[in-house]
């Protein structure tokens, strides 16, 4: 039988992979690692990527597995989620990987100016009637300037055809420059990343979405830190998810 919610959320509170600062209790937990990720916890000059809504972490792990000289952080709230990759972690000694469950609406607490080189965000949720809560929108790309490098890497890979829309309207309106764009990655690789290890690991949602036979949208974009970043006009579509109770049936066809 699996192990139950607060079992999880008890051997959390031992792993030394794992970082517990919901917004609930930031204000009163001080967080010292901020700017010291490195020397204090990777021990290592590496660089470090984030994991944006992490769920079960699989990713992180598997990005960590694949590049042992990076240093990954997964980030979510869900921690019965998060114990699956960060226990897997531990397992196999994977040093470069950590967890840190918080809000993500609250990420900038935690890093210093430049102390990240890359972000992916993993399968989303669109939040269609939500822009302020869609991990791409301007007011979440704002935050993570503030740690990200000047001209630092965003990966967005989804199913959602609207989120990815909406990602490239916002991309395309603030001319942030794109390296890689793809509306099915396992059937219309781009030429840059058809040899690229990062093709052999799926999320657990990715996977799932698979083999429901929707096809995978990818996106590797560019954030300078230049420029006020506008929102985008234009109305979209919106996905029809009803039948994969992602969310439910909405009476509107499109949103902004
Ligand atoms: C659809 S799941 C995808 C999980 C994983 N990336 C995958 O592909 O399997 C979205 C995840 O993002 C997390 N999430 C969404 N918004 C968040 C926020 N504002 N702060 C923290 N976590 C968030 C949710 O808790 C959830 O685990």
């Amino acid at each position: 039988m699996g192990k139950g919610k607060l079992a999880k959320f008890a051997e959390m509170k031992t792993m030394k992979n794992v970082f517990e600062y919901p917004f609930s209790v930031v204000d009163n937990v001080p967080f010292t690692m901020k700017g010291h990720w490195r020397e204090q916890y990777f021990n290592n000059d590496n660089p470090i990527v984030l994991e944006l809504g992490c769920g079960k972490g699989e990713y992180t792990v598997g990005l960590g597995r694949l590049f042992p000289n990076v240093n990954f952080i997964g980030v979510d709230i869900k921690g019965a989620r998060m114990w699956t990759g960060a226990k897997q972690a531990l397992e196999e000694g994977l040093d470069n990987v950590a967890f840190l469950r918080t809000n993500i609406e609250i990420i900038d607490r935690f890093f210093d100016p430049d102390e990240v080189q890359e972000i992916w965000l993993t399968f989303s949720d669109p939040q269609m009637k939500n822009p302020r809560k869609r991990l791409s929108s301007t007011y979440f790309l704002e935050r993570y300037r503030h740690f990200l490098v000047d001209g630092g890497i965003m990966h967005l890979k989804t199913d959602s055809n609207f989120l990815f829309t909406y990602t490239r309207l916002m991309v395309e309106k603030n001319q942030l420059p794109v390296e890689v764009c793809t509306e099915d990655l396992y059937h219309d690789t781009p030429a840059a990343i058809v040899d690229s290890p990062i093709l052999s690991i799926q999320t657990y949602y990715e996977s799932m979405w698979m083999a429901r036979g929707l096809n995978i949208r990818y996106m590797r974009f560019h954030l300078p830190h230049e420029g006020q970043l506008q929102e985008p006009e234009e109305e979209i579509e919106l996905d029809d998810y009803r039948s994969y109770h992602r969310t439910k049936r909405s009476s509107l066809k499109t949103a902004k």
